[in-house]
């Protein structure tokens, strides 16, 4: 059975580019994404159990809001996110567009809390910190291992970052609808170019292996998942692969997570140093937003298991 790569970064001289920790974690890391499209972190304790347990009480009282306010906190400019649920389905997400920007927790938070509340964007903003600090090291160490480490900057700020808090109980109202399609996600790849991950302790999330099994994803409190989407495939022209996971949750305990979806603004396409005889181009540049659209207006003909080859593969 194959096994989830774990790479331990709770050194911070892991941050510190060109240090031997650096380089040695660097290796780490590019072999995980390019085996798996995915790696478990161990972070510093930058969040202290207090705050990591006055968090997920936040999300708590946050989806304890009645729809019509959370249906509220959705817009569409400048990216389209905001309430999810599917009828009868376990499933339900809040999302923060520009989330790295910590005006942006305030107008979401502003939404259910008319005179704000200093815990949740607190919180919520450290764990936006942290998960950024780790999407830019790990940006850095992939950009370098391909030697395109020139082209960093112009990616870094060409990318933005939507944080999305999802919520996995029991519907308060049992559907006509086939359940058992929806005690969770469907395996999926993300559309976007990488994805980091926090949960509290309810397992549930599963990684796709190249033998086709699922791996399931053991939480703990210091512990992130990172996650290679269409993008970052796209970008590499195959070298690393989006991962297909999935979500099946069949606890009574109610299931928490948190996540960073980076994606990057505009076409995304391969650098020229990536292709050669041994790597033909394998995609047209892709655009994100228009593809994500197209995925969802799609869903009911394409499916989960639809692939970004499938949308611009050449
Ligand atoms: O809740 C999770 O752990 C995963 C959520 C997910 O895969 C997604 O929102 O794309
Ligand atoms: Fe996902």
């Amino acid at each position: 059975m194959a096994k989830l790569a774990i790479v331990d970064l709770s050194n911070e001289d892991c941050f510190k580019p060109g240090t031997s920790s650096w380089l040695s974690i660097r290796k780490d890391i590019c072999h995980a994404l390019e085996d798996l499209g995915c790696f478990v972190a161990i972070l510093p304790d930058k969040i202290s159990s207090e705050l990591r347990s006055a968090h997920f009480g936040m999300l708590d009282e946050l989806f304890d809001f009645p729809t019509e306010t959370k249906v509220k906190s959705s817009y569409e400019k400048p990216y389209p996110t905001g309430y999810q649920r599917v009828e009868g389905a376990v499933y339900e997400s809040l999302g923060i567009a520009g989330a790295t920007n910590p005006e942006q927790t305030q107008i979401f938070e502003h939404h259910f809390w008319p005179n704000g509340n200093d815990v949740f964007h607190e919180t919520a903003d450290l764990y936006i910190k942290v998960m950024e600090e780790l999407h830019h090291a790990v940006m850095r160490m992939v950009f370098e291992n391909y030697g395109v480490e020139e082209y960093l900057d112009d990616h870094l700020q060409s990318t933005i970052h939507t944080c999305r808090f999802s919520k996995y109980s029991e519907p308060a109202e049992k559907t006509g609808t086939d359940m058992s399609i929806l005690r969770g996600i469907h395996g999926h790849t993300d559309t976007n170019f990488t994805t980091i991950l926090y949960q509290n302790d309810v397992k549930g999330l599963e990684i796709k292996s190249k033998d086709d099994e699922w791996i399931g994803f053991d939480p703990l409190p210091s512990s992130f998942i990172f996650l290679a989407g269409d993008g970052v495939q796209v970008w590499s022209n195959d070298r690393i692969r989006a991962s297909r996971h999935r979500v099946t949750w069949s606890e009574n305990d109610v299931r928490y997570s948190g996540g960073l979806f980076s994606f990057r603004v505009g076409e995304t396409h391969t650098p020229k140093e990536l292709i050669d005889e041994d790597h033909p181009l394998q995609y047209k540049p892709l655009n994100t937003s228009v593809y994500t659209e197209y995925r969802k207006k799609n869903y009911a003909s394409i499916g989960p298991d639809y692939t970004v080859k499938a949308y611009c593969g050449v």
